[in-house]
């Protein structure tokens, strides 16, 4: 049999205050067995083991390993000498979990690790599009904030929110030391995390959940990187149906509080006791070992961000009811409402008429999305950089206008509201190249005339 159906979960000593889960050390399919691999699709690799040549049992020079794609048992050559069984064996590298600030729970090296180095398998429930979609808006409901759902391909998902290996407690990074990489293991793919850098003994392991991660609500992120994209897993799917309002000192929330998982249709979750067994290479830090990590966010002060009306237009109305927003409409900025401070109707036509152009800068920016989705997809979730640069190059293409387009808005109500011009400046009928900075008028007045800048 290629793939053992015995059940493999660990039992797992979890410290208080982490939301019990039953500990995997392999995907399991809602409702299936794994796939049974037929003997034509086993791809064999041409190595032979030779004592003298460590790097000969399928390697890095290894057909296997060059395809991302496991030796499969009986079928390779070096048989127990073969080295490109790492899913399959669990060598996973010695990890910690531990306490973080703001952050919950995260993962750090127990031991050093080199770059390129297989860490551990991203395990969970395989799941449609559909099901993470559901569970997402069902956890969220529950008041489950950690969100554990990753995408698997175009149309699974891993949801390792009940049942999961110890990657679902590896927290985001906007420079991450970590990436995942699909790999094909009997004949199934699997997301393993792999380490982008040497990584010391100590450090939190961190990847960037952009394009992964089906995060049910938007989250701000504080991952403390000074390149911080703000929200967590901003380009993946999940992000793009939701939207979120924050407030000044809004706290994000208390990850002790969580409630658990407790839909009516699932069994309770059963209490994990007992010692870290098999593979799982995952010791527990306690609070006060977790004090001297080094990878700690520098920075977790809360802004307020608003993300206007039309940042995510299409499923908002309908999701926005549902969220535990605390009073968004006090902090949402409806640029109509501007309207009422302007001293003069052009300086109002000038500030409504760029706010059409960011509107539709948003929707070219969205329809682009949809187009480009599929290459994002098939492309992007194994690393970012694999995305073609034509695809990149229109993605950022309509990110810049977007910006610019915010930037006329905002530029113009900033000169019209706090610093409105004297009657005998005029303003453009429309945006010139530059957008509503230095050249928003035809007859840009002397210094003197509009008074000190
Ligand atoms: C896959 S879980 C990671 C483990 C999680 N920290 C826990 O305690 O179980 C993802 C969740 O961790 C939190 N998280 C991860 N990275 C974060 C970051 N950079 N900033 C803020 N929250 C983060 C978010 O709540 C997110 O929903």
């Amino acid at each position: 049999m290629l793939h053992s159906d015995e059940d493999k979960s660990n039992v797992v000593q979890l410290p208080e205050g982490v939301t019990p889960f039953i500990h995997i050390t392999q995907n399991e399919f809602l409702g299936q067995k794994h796939k049974k691999l037929k003997e034509d699709d086993i791809a064999i690799c041409e190595c032979k083991y030779d004592a003298s040549d460590p790097e000969s049992a399928c390697v890095e020079r290894c057909l296997n390993v060059i395809t991302n794609t496991e030796c499969t048992p009986g079928y390779c050559q070096c048989g127990a000498t073969c080295r490109n069984q790492r899913f399959q064996k669990c060598e996973y590298a010695k990890t910690k979990l531990f306490r973080t600030e703001g952050r919950g729970w995260g993962l750090l090296a127990d031991e050093n690790i080199k770059a390129g180095q297989f860490i551990i398998e991203y395990c969970g429930e395989v799941i449609s599009s559909e099901e993470a979609k559901k569970r997402s808006q069902s956890y969220e409901a529950h008041g489950l904030k950690d969100a554990y759902i990753i995408s698997l391909d175009a149309n699974h998902f891993i949801d390792a929110t009940r049942k999961g290996s110890f990657a679902r407690f590896i927290n985001h990074s906007c420079s991450p030391n970590c990436e995942t990489r699909k790999w094909t293991v009997l004949g199934e793919t699997r997301v393993g995390i792999f380490a982008k850098q040497d990584i010391s003994i100590g450090m939190e392991l961190a990847y960037n959940y952009n394009f992964e991660w089906y995060g049910g609500a938007t989250v701000q992120c504080l991952c403390g990187a000074a390149n911080c994209s703000i929200f967590l897993g901003a380009k993946s799917q999940g992000f793009q149906e939701y939207n979120h309002v924050w407030e000044d000192g809004d706290v994000r929330y208390t990850v002790e509080e969580v409630p658990l998982y407790d839909s009516a249709e699932d069994d309770s979750l059963p209490v994990i006791s007992g010692t870290s067994g098999g593979n799982a290479q995952t010791k527990i830090l306690n609070e006060s070992e977790g004090s001297t990590l080094k990878l700690e966010p520098s920075n977790t002060t809360y802004k307020s961000f608003n993300i206007g009306s039309g940042s995510t237009p299409k499923k908002k109305a309908q999701r926005l009811p549902k969220r535990k927003v605390k009073s968004s409409s006090r902090k949402q900025v409806n640029d109509g409402d501007f309207a009422k401070l302007f001293a003069s109707m052009e300086a109002r036509e000038e500030v409504t008429m760029y706010e059409g152009l960011k509107n539709e800068a948003i929707s070219k920016l969205n329809s682009i999305y949809e187009e480009i989705r599929p290459t994002i997809e098939e492309h992007g979730r194994d690393n970012q950089d694999s995305v073609p640069t034509s695809v990149a190059e229109t993605w950022i293409e309509a990110h810049c206008s977007k910006y610019k387009a915010d930037f006329d808005l905002y530029f113009s109500v900033v000169k019209n509201v706090m610093y409105p011009r004297p009657a005998t400046y005029t303003t453009a009928a429309g945006p010139s190249e530059g957008g509503a900075g230095p050249q928003t008028t035809n007859a840009e007045p002397k210094l003197s005339e509009a008074g000190a800048k």
